[in-house]
């Protein structure tokens, strides 16, 4: 990897995965991942190999988000370096098999960039969600689908953050790119936001075949939106949920809340505001999978970022 001003020279990408059914219920990304397996013409590009592949068959036979653990946090080094053994969790022993066959995880050997299909029950629109502010290939990727899909936008999800940052499927692969497309209710299938997570990958892999084949992507920025903090629901003494979303926040997921804009309404009536001391961007609010993570949304702040241009190197 070499740099020249504020240009890099970047090795071109050989090997692309395009996972689906890492949660079982998320049925658009299970839907076009199915059918790629059928039929690779729609996804194929000269120069590099795409292989679309299934991460959690039984969930999705299921249609279930997991069978006894969520997948898309088991890529811990704890669970892919754990002892084979009959005990282990269906989803760590699937870890550690995708692992194999789309890392290691960490390693020279592991796939270049695997995009990850989920959906939400949120009103997030197609989003990109990324792990790192240094990854100038993922930010020059996103800035360039971005562009591709106006009228329509389509916001970039930061997860890069000490403690809220989680070990994800995408995560064996050198650029993990997280795809996250809603509203769509778990279990069903919405033409709409099938269509937008299509465009999305369609524009992805345009990128990804201009990139190996020469073309420069000129230095530019990016507006994207890091995770800070997750936000639980209101409890009453015994830890059962007392409120839910406000109505004036539900489906606003990416616009601005100031303090003192209402965020839950308590089952009695009592509207709670929002009490911190600047302005955040909620994201991911009212996701029926996070019920069970005691979260009732993520609060994000926006930065812009800078990101160098990029070329193929011709090593
Ligand atoms: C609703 C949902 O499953 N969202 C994903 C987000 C991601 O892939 O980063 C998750 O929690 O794993
Ligand atoms: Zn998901």
């Amino acid at each position: 990897m070499t740099s020249c001003h504020n240009y890099e020279s970047l090795p071109a990408a050989r090997r692309v995965a395009i996972f689906g059914g890492t949660h079982g219920n998320e049925m658009s990304g299970v839907t076009l991942v199915n059918q790629w397996i059928k039929n690779e013409t729609e996804i194929q590009r000269p120069g590099f190999q795409i292989k679309p592949f299934i991460t959690n068959p039984r969930a999705v036979e299921k249609c279930t988000r997991y069978i006894d653990t969520d997948l898309n946090r088991a890529f811990t080094t704890e669970n892919l370096s754990a002892e084979k053994s009959e005990d282990l969790p269906y989803e760590v022993s699937r870890a550690q098999e995708i692992n194999r066959l789309f890392g290691p995880k960490g390693s020279q050997e592991a796939y270049d960039v695997i995009f990850d299909l989920h959906n939400t029950t949120s009103n997030m629109g197609g989003t990109l969600i990324l792990e790192s502010s240094k990854d100038d290939c993922n930010l020059q990727m996103v800035h360039y689908v971005q562009n591709a899909l106006i009228p329509m936008s389509c916001s970039v999800l930061l997860t890069e953050h000490p403690t809220l940052k989680y070990a994800a499927s995408r995560s064996v692969a050198k650029r993990p790119v997280g795809v996250e497309v809603g509203p769509q209710p778990h279990g069903t299938i919405r033409g709409d936001v099938l269509d937008t997570m299509k465009k999305i990958i369609k524009h992805a892999l345009d990128f990804i075949q201009l990139f190996n084949e020469g073309k420069e992507f000129s230095p530019c920025t990016v507006d994207v939106y890091r995770i800070t903090e997750s936000v639980d629901y209101p409890r009453d003494k015994d830890g059962n949920i007392s409120a839910m979303i406000h109505t004036d926040l539900q489906d606003r997921d990416w616009q601005a809340l100031n303090p003192g804009d209402p965020m839950f309404l308590t089952f009695d009536g009592r509207t709670i505001p929002y009490e911190g001391d600047s302005t955040v961007y909620p994201t991911f609010i009212n996701e029926a999978a996070y019920y069970e993570k005691q979260q009732a949304f993520v609060i994000t702040r926006k930065e812009t970022l800078t990101v160098k241009g990029i070329r193929v190197s011709q090593a």
